[in-house]
């Protein structure tokens, strides 16, 4: 089972350039959140944050009850223990086969035979879908099936929390919904806490429990999927649907009198939904055999209450059918 992080007030700045402040959330003990924002809001920074590689200003991190924030280096390397990363580009080292990569941190970090080791990795391979690329290198090898070994690597410690930074940068679409299927797969099997940093709107939709927005040096909202996707708030709408109109420019401010004529304009040209009517996204569920954690029962009640036109049935197949 994964563990709870309860961040409160956090603050974070490089000399006199503030990069978010006073940010409080929880990710929830097995559940997959994504953060979004604009380009440079401090999405990674906020990662390195969490794992304890950057030290905030201000603010308390909870992992599974202890804050991280004050710990000396010995401490804190235990507590990394709890943590998988998935790089953007999968980090992996180039010189060497998959194996060896994703062997890497269980050689050491832990004391296991060359057999257990062995066993790990190819299992850890094989949830993957990379069973025979063992010994391939990381140069031979598409992004996608890079950013698949990086997850492996990721998993063989048996990490109670993963941060994934922007998993699917680089991927195609088709290989990007392949990610996002083996996340929500991967959360279903390990129960891990899941985080994720993405640009990808249509996979912020899909896949997580919880959104959290990013905008203007703060966390401008963080709650559940159906909360963000039905939002009003004008940055989470804008965001969460893509457009140029809205308080978000090119160079992240806007003009407040020009945002409120976008959004009058919006308003007048039907464009917009009606306050309170945002689209519902199916969620996406764990592929056939791959039993779902009893969270799922819970969480697909209040999207049917919510949406009983998305859920006709027991709960779990409509969803994914819709
Ligand atoms: N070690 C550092 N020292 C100084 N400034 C830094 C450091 N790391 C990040 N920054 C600055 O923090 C800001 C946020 O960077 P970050 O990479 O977290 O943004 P991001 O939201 O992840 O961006 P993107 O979506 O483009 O990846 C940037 O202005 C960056 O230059």
């Amino acid at each position: 089972m994964g563990v709870e992080i309860c961040v409160e007030g956090l603050t974070k700045s490089f000399g006199h350039q503030v990069i978010w402040q006073d940010v409080s959330l929880t990710l929830p003990a097995g559940e997959v959140s994504v953060m979004l924002g604009p380009s440079g809001t401090g999405k990674s920074v906020f990662l390195k944050t969490l794992v304890g590689l950057l030290k905030p200003d201000r603010g308390s991190i909870r992992v599974a009850g202890r804050d991280i924030t004050g710990l000396r280096e010995h401490d804190l390397y235990e507590v990394r223990k709890l943590f998988g990363v998935l790089f953007q580009d999968g980090a992996l080292f180039g010189s060497m086969s998959l194996y060896d990569n994703i062997a890497f941190p269980l050689r050491e970090h832990t004391r296991k035979s060359e057999s257990q080791v062995r066993r790990i990795v190819l299992e850890k391979m094989d949830m993957v879908g990379l069973i025979g690329a063992e010994e391939k290198l990381p140069g031979e090898i598409s992004g996608g099936m890079r950013k698949r070994a990086g997850l492996a690597r990721a998993l063989v410690l048996d990490p109670q929390i993963i941060l994934f930074d922007e998993p699917d940068s680089g991927l195609d679409p088709v290989r990007v919904a392949y990610l996002n299927q083996l996340i929500v797969d991967l959360n279903a099997q390990i129960d891990a806490t899941f985080l994720i940093v993405t640009h990808d709107i249509a996979s912020a939709r899909q896949v997580p429990d919880n959104i959290g927005l990013l905008f203007r040096r703060e966390l401008v909202m963080f709650g559940t999927r159906e909360k963000l996707l039905t939002s009003d708030e004008p940055v989470v709408r804008q965001f969460l649907n893509g457009r140029m109109q809205g308080p978000i420019g090119m160079a992240e401010e806007k003009d407040a009198a020009q945002v409120e004529q976008e959004l009058a304009q919006l308003g007048a040209g039907g464009h917009t939904k009606a306050p309170g009517s945002q689209a519902m996204t199916p969620r996406l569920l764990p592929g056939p055999g791959i039993p779902r954690p009893p969270r799922w029962e819970a969480i697909a009640r209040r999207e049917a209450a919510l949406h009983p036109g998305l859920h006709p049935g027991p709960y779990g197949k409509e969803v994914a059918d819709a």
